[in-house]
Order: C-alpha cells, then sequence, then structure tokens
C-alpha cells in the first residue's frame, strides 16, 4: 500500500484507493496501469476544475495533452466535458470520451461473459458486479451505457478527495510529534490486543478508534477538500436579513465556515482535541457538504482513511523533503511539491 523511498505522497496516496483490494472495482484493479496512471487523473482533475484557457502552461491546457490511454481516466473526461460550455471544445472531446467509453465497455463486456462462464466466481463481488446484478422495481436492469457512468461519476468523485485528505493527515501528524505519538499509540493498543489469530485490522477495531476519528475530522476541517458548493434558491430565502430570491444560484463556501474562529478558537491550527466531547452545530461542520446532495462516500472515505493511517501509523515515518513548500489553494489545498517525501519502513526498534 505504502512505496518505501522518495515519493510526492499526493501522487501515492490515492493510488492506495486503487489497490487491488480496491473497495469499488477489486477486480479492476488488475487493469490499473503503471505510474502514469495517478498523474494522468491529477492533471486532469485539475484541468476539470481550471479556467478553460488552452495556453501553454495552464491547467486546462495540460489536462488536453494528457494522454488519454487509461480506461480510468474516462472520468475525468466525462466530467471535463459537463464543465465546458464551449461547444468547440466539446468536440475535441467527444473522440475522446468515445475511445475511454470504449475501454469501459471492453471491461464491462468481458466481465458479463466470464459471469456467464463457469470459472467466474461472484462469491467476492466488486461493484461492476453489483450494478450488473442491479434491477428496479419492474425488475429492469441498468444497460452497459448506465453502468459506465455511473463507474465514471464514482471514480471522479472518490479519487483526489480521499487522496488529498489522506496526506494532509499523514502530513499534519508528522509536523505535531505529540498528536503523532497519542495517535501511534491508540494503534499500537489496538494492534496488542488482537488475538494472534486474527489477521490485520477489522472494523471493529476501527469503531473501537476514538483518537484517529479526531484526527480525520481536524484534517477534514482545516483542508476543507471542497471548498464550496453550488446551490440555487427554490423558493426566496432570508438569510440574517439578506434576501437571495429564488432561481439565483448561490456559492456556499465551506472553507470560511470551518476558519471561522467564532466556531473554532485558533482555526489554523491543527488540534485534534477541539473535537473532545464536541459535537459540531448543524452547518458547522460540512467536509462532504449538507443536505440532499450530502457525500455518498463520506462512511466509506473515512474508513479508507482509517485503513491507510492505521499501517501507516505503525510502520512508516514521513519526512518531507520541503517542509515549507508553498501552499496551493485551487482546485484543492495541497502543497506545491505534492508533498515530496521520504518514506521509511520503521525498524522493530522503533514500532
Ligand atoms: C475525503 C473524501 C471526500 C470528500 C471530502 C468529499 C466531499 C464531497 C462534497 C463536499 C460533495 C458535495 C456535497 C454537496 O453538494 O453538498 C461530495 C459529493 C459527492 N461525493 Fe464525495 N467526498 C469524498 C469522498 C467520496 C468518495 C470516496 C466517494 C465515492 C466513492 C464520493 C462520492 C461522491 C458523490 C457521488 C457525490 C455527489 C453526490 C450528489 O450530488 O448527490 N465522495 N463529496
Amino acid at each position: 500500500m505504502v512505496q518505501e523511498g522518495e515519493n510526492r505522497v499526493l501522487n501515492r496516496a490515492p493510488k492506495a484507493h486503487f489497490s487491488d483490494n480496491n473497495v469499488y472495482f477489486p477486480k479492476l484493479g488488475e487493469r490499473r496501469g503503471n505510474g502514469s496512471f495517478g498523474e494522468g487523473v491529477t492533471t486532469l482533475n485539475y484541468g476539470i476544475r481550471a479556467m478553460a484557457i488552452s495556453i501553454p502552461g495552464f491547467a486546462y491546457h495540460k489536462a488536453l495533452k494528457v494522454r488519454i490511454s487509461h480506461l480510468f481516466l474516462a472520468c475525468e473526461v466525462n466530467c471535463l466535458m459537463l464543465a465546458m460550455d464551449n461547444i468547440e471544445m466539446h468536440f475535441r472531446f467527444l473522440q475522446a470520451r468515445k475511445n475511454l467509453v470504449a475501454a469501459f465497455q471492453s471491461v464491462v463486456t468481458e466481465r458479463r461473459m466470464q459471469r456467464k462462464s463457469n470459472t467466474y466466481s461472484t462469491k467476492k463481488k466488486d461493484m461492476l458486479d453489483a450494478l450488473i446484478d442491479v434491477k428496479d422495481e419492474k425488475g429492469e436492469t441498468l444497460d452497459d451505457e448506465e453502468i459506465i457512468d455511473i463507474m465514471l461519476m464514482y471514480l471522479n468523485a472518490g479519487h483526489e478527495s480521499s487522496g488529498h485528505t489522506t496526506m494532509w493527515a499523514a502530513v499534519f501528524l508528522q509536523q505535531h510529534p505529540e498528536y503523532l505519538q497519542i495517535a501511534k499509540e491508540e494503534q499500537d493498543r489496538i494492534v496488542k490486543k488482537r488475538p494472534p489469530t486474527q489477521e490485520g485490522l477489522n472494523l471493529k477495531e476501527i469503531r473501537e478508534m476514538e483518537y484517529l476519528p479526531k484526527v480525520i475530522d481536524e484534517t477534514l476541517r482545516l483542508i476543507t477538500f471542497s471548498l464550496m458548493v453550488f446551490r440555487e434558491a427554490k423558493t426566496d430565502v432570508n438569510i440574517s436579513g439578506y434576501t437571495i430570491p429564488k432561481g439565483w444560484k448561490a456559492l456556499v463556501w465551506f472553507r470560511s465556515i470551518h476558519l471561522d474562529p467564532e466556531i473554532y478558537p485558533n482555526p489554523k491550527a491543527f488540534d485534534p482535541d477541539r473535537w473532545n466531547d464536541y459535537n459540531a452545530k448543524a452547518g458547522t461542520f460540512l467536509p462532504f457538504g449538507a443536505g440532499s446532495r450530502l457525500c455518498p462516500g463520506n462512511d466509506l472515505a473515512k474508513l479508507e482513511i482509517s485503513i491507510f493511517l492505521h499501517h501507516f501509523l505503525l510502520n512508516y515515518k514521513l519526512e518531507r523533503l520541503n517542509p515549507g513548500s508553498k501552499i496551493m489553494y485551487l482546485p484543492h489545498t495541497r502543497p506545491r511539491d505534492n508533498c515530496l517525501a521520504i518514506i521509511r519502513k520503521k525498524q522493530p526498534s522503533q514500532t
């Protein structure tokens, strides 16, 4: 899961979510390509969120140039198209999207064929199996196009978000040895209590963790991966004496809520202890959004991050090569060097 040596942690962390044990598409893990995969996804993700300025040096231009050779990149191009108003640009992507959908299509076709054969075991189902199996109230199943769209959407939504948050949690702990110590001791206790017959971390242990969820919540607050979301007023709305007329668009700026000193004293400090016996009031902690569009991946994301940190705290040390690297805020909060760091496996005496 974690590779020793020099790494750009931000480029490595999301890949952990695409390991062969990947919870979304375990069996697609075999198809992931080489190192260019993560870079391509990231480049395209930045392009999606960038202004549509196609001049060398701009994120959007870079995104257009990414060689669309990997099927997972389909999700990014799909969304890039949605983000574009520009018809001419739209045409430039049509062919690329066709190629990508074709790549995904080959996976779906292959899976359908495998499922018909006796050699395929459906015991360990992945999301593709679930999408093939699901039926609506009339007993109708999803067709290939619908399945591919859903897979693309989930990959896009769940990839960079979990990766960035995982990286920041590791960085914050490395910057704060006092919190790292507490977090590590908790994981040590879990391992010591484990019966010798048990192999690895289980869900019960994750549920028993008390400190790690505080580290994750504090990371989610301080980083605010999605800085804002768009909404439309369905009726005239009055907020603190201001009227948002029906039909107007509103930007909900999560970051300013998460950094409001009246809600979170000393808001720029990383302090997991602020979550001791603290229940955030409605509307004050929104890393996963709110209302009917609330992120459906929120529990999954926290689970992924907890698993990563469990192994990371027990077995690895992170040494950043540019600890003073400037922070970029758009499209997502990250160090300019993508957290270039040396990751060392701890010797048994250090664990
Ligand atoms: C730390 C990780 C994550 C963060 C911070 C995050 C954050 C968000 C936010 C802020 C939204 C918009 C919510 C709103 O409009 O109110 C969202 C939507 C969404 N997220 Fe996540 N997310 C994360 C991980 C995931 C994962 C792992 C998945 C799935 C595998 C996922 C799937 C989705 C989907 C499908 C939507 C659209 C929901 C809708 O519009 O109905 N997210 N996420």
